[in-house]
This record gives structure tokens, sequence and C-alpha cells, in this order.
């Protein structure tokens, strides 16, 4: 496949890498919005900034190119983002983490608030830790946790640095150098404690998941959700 790669940073270098290993050309790659045809590419891939997402989305999917985003920090124009794709009969996967771990632990969280939902006797938190460079806060896959917990119990939102309340959870975002992102969910009582943590140990995952999902999404129209690419039910 030819991908484009907008967003040359961390990322963007990082997929490069696992994209020749597997036997992809990368045609474009750039750090801006100008002087190149996305038409030149079978599929892009975004990992730039916060400002810079839906511009960058939007030209793919006005020029017919299937596009996969992983930049978070943007969602508040999501829902604009896939009225475009319909409108266009374009192709688009946004996922606030690619890694396949993540993945299965969504599902482990979701499950786990249900059980939890129920039963009174826990306070709930969501931690976020990440390299200080991070632009956003807290980051898009503490989000994406927040919400799976909101879908599956009484919960009604998200708060940074919130106290715990019956319909708010707290979510804090530390930021440690070189920290490539570790999130946990806390259930606290007075007499012991239920955690389920997800620690990357480098951007590797992400940027394999990002490639696998480029993979699946050429040929195919519609937007998707990376539980549809790794089939996770
Ligand atoms: N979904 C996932 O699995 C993951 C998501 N992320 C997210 O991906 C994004 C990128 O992360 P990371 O690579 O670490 O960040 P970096 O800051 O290392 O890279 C971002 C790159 O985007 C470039 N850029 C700025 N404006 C534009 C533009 N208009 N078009 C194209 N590129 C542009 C920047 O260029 P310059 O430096 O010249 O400004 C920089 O090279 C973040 O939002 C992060 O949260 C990160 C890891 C995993
Ligand atoms: O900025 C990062 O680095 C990361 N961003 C994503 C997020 O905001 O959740 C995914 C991963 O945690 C790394």
């Amino acid at each position: 496949m030819k991908i484009a790669l907008l967003g040359y940073g961390r990322m963007g270098k990082e997929i490069e890498q696992i994209a020749l290993k597997r036997g992809h050309q990368i045609v474009i790659k750039t750090s801006d919005q100008e002087g190149y045809d996305i038409s030149n590419a079978d599929v892009a891939i975004d990992f730039s900034v916060p400002s810079a997402a839906v511009s960058n989305i939007s030209n793919c999917i006005n020029h017919q190119v299937p596009v996969i985003s992983g930049t978070t920090g943007w969602l508040e124009q999501y829902d604009q983002v896939v009225s475009l794709c319909n409108q266009k009969k374009g192709a688009f996967i946004y996922a606030s983490n690619f890694s396949l771990g993540v993945n299965i632990f969504f599902e482990l969280n979701k499950q786990l608030a249900k059980m939890m939902n129920t039963i009174e006797d826990y306070s709930l938190s969501i931690e976020e830790i990440h390299h200080t460079q991070k632009l956003d806060a807290p980051s898009g896959t503490a989000i994406s946790l927040a919400e799976g917990i909101i879908a599956n119990s009484a919960k009604k939102k998200w708060e940074l640095d919130a106290s715990n309340s019956d319909e708010i959870i707290p979510i804090s975002a530390k930021r440690i150098p070189e920290v490539p992102g570790t999130h946990t969910i806390c259930y606290e009582s007075d007499v012991d404690q239920i955690e389920i943590k997800h620690t990357a140990h480098n951007r590797k995952g992400f940027a394999l998941g990002a490639v696998v999902a480029a993979e699946w999404l050429v040929g195919k129209t519609g937007v998707y959700t990376m539980k549809d690419v790794l089939n996770l039910g």
C-alpha cells in the first residue's frame, strides 16, 4: 500500500518503521498542511496535533482516501467528521488507542463497570500518566475508558481532578518524562482496592495497530472502530 503519514513526529516515525517492514511504501510524510497531493496515497494515517486533525482527516475524505486517525484532543468535532465521511461515502477510523492490549483493556473495563454498578462500597477513579510533551489532558484513552464506564453504570460524566461522587468519574492526568502511556482504573473501599492497569512499554503497539487498521480499511466505506478491526465482538 502507498501510505501518507500526516504527522511525522514520534508516532509517524514509529509507524514508518512498521509499515516498511510489512512491505508498504511511504509516499507522503508531512508536518504541515502545505504542498502535498493526498490522491497519491492508498491510505492516510494521521498522528498529528489536535488543531490539525480535523483538517487533515477532512482533506482525505474529500479526496476519497481512506483515513486512520490516532490524534487525540479534537473529539468535540468527531460527529462533524462522521457526517462528512457518510456524506462523501469515505472510509474512516478514529481510535484513542490503537494497541491490541488497550483494546482488550477497554472491554475488561466495561465488564468490571457492569459488575461494580450495583455495589455501593467502592469509589472509582481513573489515572493516566504520559510523557511531558503531551499536548492534551486527559488522554484520549482515559476519556474512552470513562465513556466505557458511563455506558455500563450509573455514572453520568467524567471530570479532570474532580472529587469522587455518585455521578462523576474523576480523572487525574500526570506528566512524567518518557512515559509512553499508563492507565489505571481503581475501585477503592474501606477494606480493599480493585485495580486494573495497562502499561505501554513503548510506542510499537500503537504503531502496529494503526498499520493493521490501515490495511483493514482499504477497500471499505464507512466509519469504523478498532473493535471492528480486531473483531472483539
Ligand atoms: N491513538 C493512539 O494509539 C495514539 C495516539 N497518539 C496521539 O497522536 C498524536 C501525535 O503524537 P506524537 O507522534 O507523540 O506527537 P509528536 O508531537 O511527536 O508529533 C506530531 C507531529 O505532527 C506535526 N504536525 C503539526 N501540524 C501538522 C499538520 N497540520 N499536519 C500534519 N502534521 C502536523 C508536528 O510537526 P511539528 O513538530 O513541526 O509541529 C509533529 O511532527 C497526539 O495527539 C497523541 O495523543 C499518540 C500515541 C498513540
Ligand atoms: O500522546 C501520547 O503519547 C498518547 N496518546 C494517546 C492518548 O491520548 O490516549 C494514546 C497513548 O496513551 C499515547
